[in-house]
């Protein structure tokens, strides 16, 4: 599987971009799309899921333009858009037997394909209740069954974590590297913590635009020896803020730990080992 994406720009008015010249080759695995909001994530989601188009550029999969041949994708989509709606009077079997005939996906097996993935969602118990009647996480992982119905190739989740208690994002990650075997995965968050553990790339986007790509080792170690710890006063924070990236500022005996990236640290800091985390908000900084 490749996905290619070659100088895209999505144009949304005479002044906005959703999307600006943007280029990446995917390969099979697991791809975590970090960005914070209006970075550009759905609007790309959208086009690779062939339900937006560019106004330039060009997407390919396995050389074959989606663009042009949308359908060459979609039968190898699945997708879970960021606002998916569920239908509250059916319940969850009939919500997916009737995405599934939406998706001309039918035939005998479908039953147990279906209840397989109730199962697999631990949505088996519920299964008969109308979907009205469930929690957030329980519509999210009813949203996260319809993608896999049609067994894809390329699955697109949209900030699929909202909504999850940290108990379900476990579950979630962990059917994520169950389904990434042979299959392009991607998922966008602005959560580094979704996808730290399992991503096997990661791109970072900002304002329409891909600032950095690489497996999380290579992207962590750009901050690798510039991640400190120090104790501070409180009121020095807003001038730390101005000198260097605040990782974050924790109160500790009426004063401040602060956790900054700097080449230049300041007396009696100690180094930190640097996370994605870290090297996320100093790339998002700059
Ligand atoms: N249909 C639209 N019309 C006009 N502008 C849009 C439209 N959709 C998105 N945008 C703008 O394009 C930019 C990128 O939005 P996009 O939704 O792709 O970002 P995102 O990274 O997915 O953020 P979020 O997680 O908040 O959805 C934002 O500035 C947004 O306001």
């Amino acid at each position: 599987m490749h996905l290619e994406i070659q100088n895209v720009s999505k144009k949304y008015s005479k002044e906005k971009y959703g999307l600006k010249d943007f280029s990446i080759h995917i390969e099979k695995g697991i791809l975590g799309l970090l960005g914070a909001n209006g970075a550009g994530k759905s609007t790309l989601l959208k086009m690779i899921a062939t339900v937006s188009k560019p106004s330039s550029g060009s997407i390919t999969l396995n050389k074959n333009n989606i663009v042009k041949d949308a359908n060459y994708m979609r039968k190898k989509l699945g997708f879970l858009p960021q606002d998916f709606g569920v239908y509250p009077n059916l319940n969850a079997y009939e919500f997916l037997e009737y995405m599934a005939a939406m998706k001309g996906i039918g035939g005998k097996n479908l039953k147990t394909k279906i209840t397989q993935l109730l199962e697999g969602l631990n949505l088996i118990e519920n299964a008969k209740k109308p979907i009205g009647t469930y929690s957030g996480g329980m519509k999210q992982r009813v949203g996260i069954a319809q993608t896999l119905l049609n067994n894809p190739k390329i699955i697109l989740f949209d900030e699929p974590t909202v909504g999850l208690d940290p108990e379900e994002r476990v579950r979630f990650r962990n059917l994520i590297s169950y389904l990434a075997n042979n299959c392009i995965v991607i998922l966008s968050s602005h959560i580094v913590s979704d996808i730290d553990t399992i991503a096997d790339k990661v791109a970072i986007m900002k304002n329409g635009k891909l600032i950095e790509y690489g497996n999380p080792n290579e992207i962590i170690s750009q901050v690798k020896d510039a991640v400190f710890e120090t104790i501070i006063d409180a009121d020095l924070l807003s001038s730390y803020k101005e000198k260097f990236t605040i990782i974050n500022a924790s109160r500790i005996d009426g004063k401040l730990k602060v956790r900054y990236i700097s080449n230049t640290p300041i007396e009696n800091s100690t180094k930190q080992s640097a996370t994605l985390e870290d090297a996320y908000l100093f790339l998002n900084k700059n």
